[in-house]
């Protein structure tokens, strides 16, 4: 299927497109009263992200309503750890929460290396019907935690603002992390590549937690593995966005991935002389910048893109939109993007 809308592949590439694409982060859900009407429809997210049909629905919601030039496919990062065998619940209004964890060697013999296909048939199916509503208007986008990221989950079984469990058995079991963030990667890279077989054009790996360790020790625990999946998947472009990893800008400039996704914390100019200029780069407006009323909302974005100017980049913000943003000055952000000269 050829794609009628192909800037996102194109600035991946380094290929000139003819304006900067646009997307957000966690567009799907969240901000639409739309997708807020299907959610409700059913039981809980969990529900909604495993019924393909309603997945593919709020997955189109904001190429629609919103006019991205891109869509992401609607699923979680923590559906790898499910089909590992590590079951998730989604807590109303508090977030992920595992009603097992990962503590010791007994725990890791009960999982295993997931297999994309038949461990995740819900997703692969979204991806699929998506693809077909779509009928190439724009690229979608699949997507994986990174391996780190989901060992924080796995080990410290819900979100926290330390994950001090998960950073604990990195110093007293290196060994046994290791064995784990190595089924994860595994399972990760079955996964991106049969997202990528049912129809993905792109795949982005988030690595959400990256800040929270110290520049050694995700050298160590994170980069290794981040590295081992950009390795593996060589048919479509890959994007890395490594939330708070600004000391390791120059180190991912040696992935074998096409774009870097920086946070708003991460200046623009310093991120392009550390990761050198064969990289598109992603983002990076802060996310807050969309309380801001209409004029607000365009003076930021016009700033940011100025900063970005002839260079190969993808618009976005620097993490999620917020939940309670306006969606009408997630437009504005959005077509300030497309206006910009
Ligand atoms: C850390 C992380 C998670 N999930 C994700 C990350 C990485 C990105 C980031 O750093 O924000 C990624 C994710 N989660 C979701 C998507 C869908 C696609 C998209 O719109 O980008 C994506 C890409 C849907 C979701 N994932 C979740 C919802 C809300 C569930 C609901 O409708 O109640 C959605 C739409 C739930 C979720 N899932 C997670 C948390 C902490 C929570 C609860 C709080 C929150 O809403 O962010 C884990």
């Amino acid at each position: 299927m050829q794609l009628k809308n192909d800037l996102l592949i194109k600035a991946a590439k380094g290929e000139n497109p003819e304006r900067t694409p646009v997307w957000l982060m966690r567009q799907a859900g969240r901000i639409l009263p739309e997708y807020r009407a299907v959610r409700e429809s059913v039981s809980g997210f969990i529900e909604l992200a495993q019924t393909p049909e309603l997945a593919a629905e709020v997955t189109i919601q904001p190429v629609d309503l919103l006019g991205v030039d891109a869509a992401i496919i609607f699923s979680d990062i923590l559906v790898i750890p499910e089909a590992m065998g590590l079951p998730y619940e989604m807590v109303e209004k508090r977030g992920p929460w595992f009603p097992s964890t990962v503590n010791s060697a007994s725990d890791l013999k009960k999982l295993r290396v997931a297999d994309g296909v038949d461990d995740l048939s819900y997703v692969i199916e979204a991806i699929k019907i998506t693809k077909k509503a779509l009928n190439g208007r724009v690229p979608l986008i699949g997507f994986a935690g990174a391996p780190w990221t989901i060992f924080a989950y796995m080990v410290e079984g819900s979100g926290s603002k330390t994950f001090s469990k998960a950073r604990a058995m990195l110093y007293t079991e290196p060994e046994l992390s290791h064995k784990l963030l190595q089924m994860i990667t595994d399972s990760t890279i079955n996964y991106l590549k049969a997202q990528i077989d049912a129809g993905a054009n792109l795949v982005q790996i988030f690595d959400s937690w990256a800040g929270i360790l110290s520049p050694e020790q995700y050298g160590i625990f994170s980069l290794p593995y981040i590295s081992q999946i950009c390795d593996a998947i060589t048919s479509v472009p890959k994007t890395v966005f490594a939330k708070g990893a600004f000391f390791a800008r120059e180190e991912m400039s040696k992935l074998k991935c096409e774009t870097i996704g920086l946070d708003w914390n991460m200046g623009i100019a310093e991120s392009r002389k550390m990761i050198g200029s064969d990289k598109t780069l992603q983002g990076n407006l802060d996310p807050a910048a969309l309380y801001g009323n209409e004029k607000q909302v365009e003076k930021a974005t016009n700033d940011m893109m100025e900063q970005f100017r002839g260079s190969r980049h993808i618009a976005n913000l620097g993490h999620g939109v917020y939940p309670d943003i306006n969606p009408e000055m997630v437009k504005i952000f959005i077509e300030t993007v497309k206006k910009f000269k």
